[in-house]
């Protein structure tokens, strides 16, 4: 497939880093998505909405072969990362995972400090040459997930005693680490208060100047706030994607103005 741009409300056409064509994915005998199609550039935040069960966690989990991890599903189509198919069987998932961060619905520090958190990722993947190195990062991965100053003094407590938002924000900075290009959220603020949801999309939208953002959101009032494109999903299907305000304001599809002036989901 050829490299394109794809165009965001604010700003200038932006060039494509994920491609998905014609993605299908059953779990054992049953269909759950149907021929998924999307271009999704970067430095912008994608929304996949849509009501329960349509699929959008599905698809968010076909782009680093998370489903791989889920007995008896199977994925076909293609997916292109700058151009790499994802679904090679040659490529190292473990690298993929690297560049395509997932961050999940419930913070999930690992059992470890701070500061441990942050460091395990560029230690296995090699990132850091020596202690100086690896507390750079660690301190660059916590500020740009702006929680250096809330943590920097207790860097050896458990990531498990923060708050849910720091623990959130932790976990952003544990993607951040390995240096990603994209950046997964399924539903990242769905077990967080109104304040710590405000925060994690504040530095939404500070992520989508550097990272390639896709979010999968029950809320539309969030799609609405966090993304310049969204995508909705309905029964499996991608029934259509476009600038955000376009699809909030008019969409092409009576499915999508149906969901969004409430009337299922
Ligand atoms: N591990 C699994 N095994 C079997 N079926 C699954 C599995 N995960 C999801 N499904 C099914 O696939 C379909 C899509 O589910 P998915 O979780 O992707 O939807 P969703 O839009 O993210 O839903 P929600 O908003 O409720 O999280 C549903 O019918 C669901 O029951």
């Amino acid at each position: 497939m050829k490299s394109s741009t794809i165009r965001t409300p604010d700003a200038e056409a932006r060039p494509v880093r994920v491609k998905a064509r014609e993605v299908c994915v059953f779990y054992g005998p049953k269909q759950a998505l149907f021929d998924v199609s999307i271009d999704i550039p970067e430095k912008a935040v994608t929304a996949f909405i849509g009501p329960s069960g349509c699929g959008k966690s599905t698809f968010l989990r076909c782009l680093n072969r998370m489903n791989d991890t889920i007995e008896g599903a199977r994925v076909t189509g293609r997916i292109e990362l700058d151009g790499d198919d994802v679904y090679d069987a040659s490529l190292d998932v473990v690298e993929l995972r690297a560049r395509v961060g997932m961050v999940f619905q419930k913070p999930n520090p690992f059992p470890k400090s701070i500061y441990e958190n942050i460091a395990y990722g560029p230690r296995i993947h090699g990132l850091a040459s020596s202690k100086a190195d690896m507390d750079g990062i660690v301190e660059s991965s916590l500020q740009k997930a702006s929680l250096w100053d809330e943590v920097k003094d207790r860097l050896q407590e458990p990531g498990t005693g923060l708050s849910g938002g720091q623990q959130q924000r932790l976990c952003i900075a544990r993607a951040i680490a390995v240096s990603p290009e994209v950046i997964l959220m399924d539903e990242p603020c769905s077990a967080l208060d109104p304040i710590a949801t405000a925060k994690i999309e504040e530095l939404i939208d500070e992520l989508r100047e550097n990272y390639t953002i896709a979010i999968v959101t029950h809320s539309m009032q969030q799609a609405a706030r966090v993304s310049q494109r969204t995508a909705f999903f309905h029964l499996g299907n991608l029934v259509e994607e476009g600038p955000t305000d376009q699809i909030f304001t008019s969409p092409a599809e009576k499915r999508t103005q149906d969901y969004i002036t409430g009337r299922f989901g």
